[in-house]
């Protein structure tokens, strides 16, 4: 994990370091480090065809997201009972912790652990303990997103929608991700109206590979009120207008972008333009074992590529806060806790 002292961090991060901060875009799985990924292989007997941790990483070498994906989806098969849920769980909340994240909103995918027979109920077990320590530990806020895979069909998410009923308590909305390109949103129209009855908040992935138009298929067809990544809306002037406009958030995940090859390097990204456009961004890890960094070294890399400024980061967590699925008294709660500190630390 990181470690939110380093010196090698600009001025503006080290001054990010202990402000509070909120992450909206956090993958659980994407979360699993290589060293907690090979003691639960060993531990259920699941052979990996790699044998060190230096193995595991030297694969994060990725050309585009499915390439990615093929190591997620593997990675996420050690996990097995309530016990590697509740580490999985615990890992990612202790950086919470170490960089200040007051709040996350963290997708968990469950038709990820159906080919090995785990059911919704062990994983809210093993996290559900897991959050309960950390919210009595150190005050921590967490909204977890029921998030589908979108290379299956309709009807499977429809089912672990169902499934999930028991649980509506547990989640604030619903989100789908993985592969985009060939899997638009107007598959999933269904399940969006469903889940918008039971009272989700909607979310989706759009604009990550896939175009301008799978954004606003996502606000038209699906009725989301936040877009997760969305950077592709910098193809169409207009779209980015509306975005402007209606204050949709992006949750923006700039080191996820380069090391998935939607930008070459992060000098290209134009995360800054769509800022100072009026578009509601916020910065965001993705799969930060995977991608080389947790919130903080987000910023850090935006820093450093592309020379943030205080004014653009505060604007970044301010929106953080906007754009989360929280009732208003809780955001106001939240962006007191930012004036405060920014007071305190001029
Ligand atoms: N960046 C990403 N895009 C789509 N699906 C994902 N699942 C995990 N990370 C993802
Ligand atoms: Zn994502």
């Amino acid at each position: 994990m990181s470690n939110v002292t380093n010196d090698s961090y600009g001025p503006v991060t080290r001054w990010l370091a202990a402000m509070p901060k909120a992450e909206l875009h956090l993958h659980i799985d994407g979360s699993l480090r290589a060293p907690r990924l090979l003691q639960l292989a060993a531990k259920h007997g699941v052979s990996l065809p790699y044998a060190s941790v230096e193995e595991v990483e030297a694969a994060y070498n990725f050309s585009d997201l499915q390439s990615f994906l093929d190591l997620y989806y593997l990675g996420a098969s050690v996990l097995r009972d309530a016990e590697d849920f509740y580490f999985l769980m615990q890992d990612y909340l202790e950086v919470c912790r170490v960089q200040n994240i007051v709040h996350c909103e963290i997708m968990v995918e469950p038709q990820t652990y159906l080919p090995q027979g785990v059911e919704l109920s062990v994983v809210l077990e093993g996290f559900d303990k897991a959050i309960a320590e950390a919210k009595s530990g150190w005050g921590q806020s967490v909204g977890l997103i029921l998030s589908f895979l979108r290379h299956l069909p309709e009807a499977d998410a429809l089912a672990m929608l169902e499934a999930a009923d028991p649980y509506r308590e547990h989640f604030c909305a619903i989100g789908l991700a993985s592969a985009e390109r060939d899997f638009p949103p107007a598959n999933f129209q269904t399940l969006y109206r469903e889940a918008k009855k039971r009272g989700y908040e909607l979310t989706a992935h759009a604009g990550e590979e896939g175009p301008a138009s799978f954004i606003r298929d996502a606000l038209q067809l699906l009725k989301v009120t936040r877009i997760d990544h969305g950077v592709r809306a910098v193809d169409d002037a207009d779209l980015l207008q509306q975005l402007a406009a209606d204050r949709v958030p992006l949750t923006v995940c700039p080191l996820s972008n380069v090391r998935l090859c939607v930008y070459d390097s992060l000098s290209e990204h134009r995360i800054f333009d769509l800022l100072e456009q009026g578009l509601c961004i916020t910065v965001n890890s993705d799969d930060p074992a995977y991608f080389g960094g947790d919130l903080l070294e987000n910023f850090a890399a935006l820093e450093s590529e592309l020379d943030m400024s205080r004014e653009q980061a505060v604007m970044l967590v301010r929106n953080g806060f906007e754009a989360a699925f929280l009732p208003s008294d809780a955001k106001l709660a939240l962006d007191e806790q930012l004036k405060d500190y920014l007071a305190r630390h001029p």
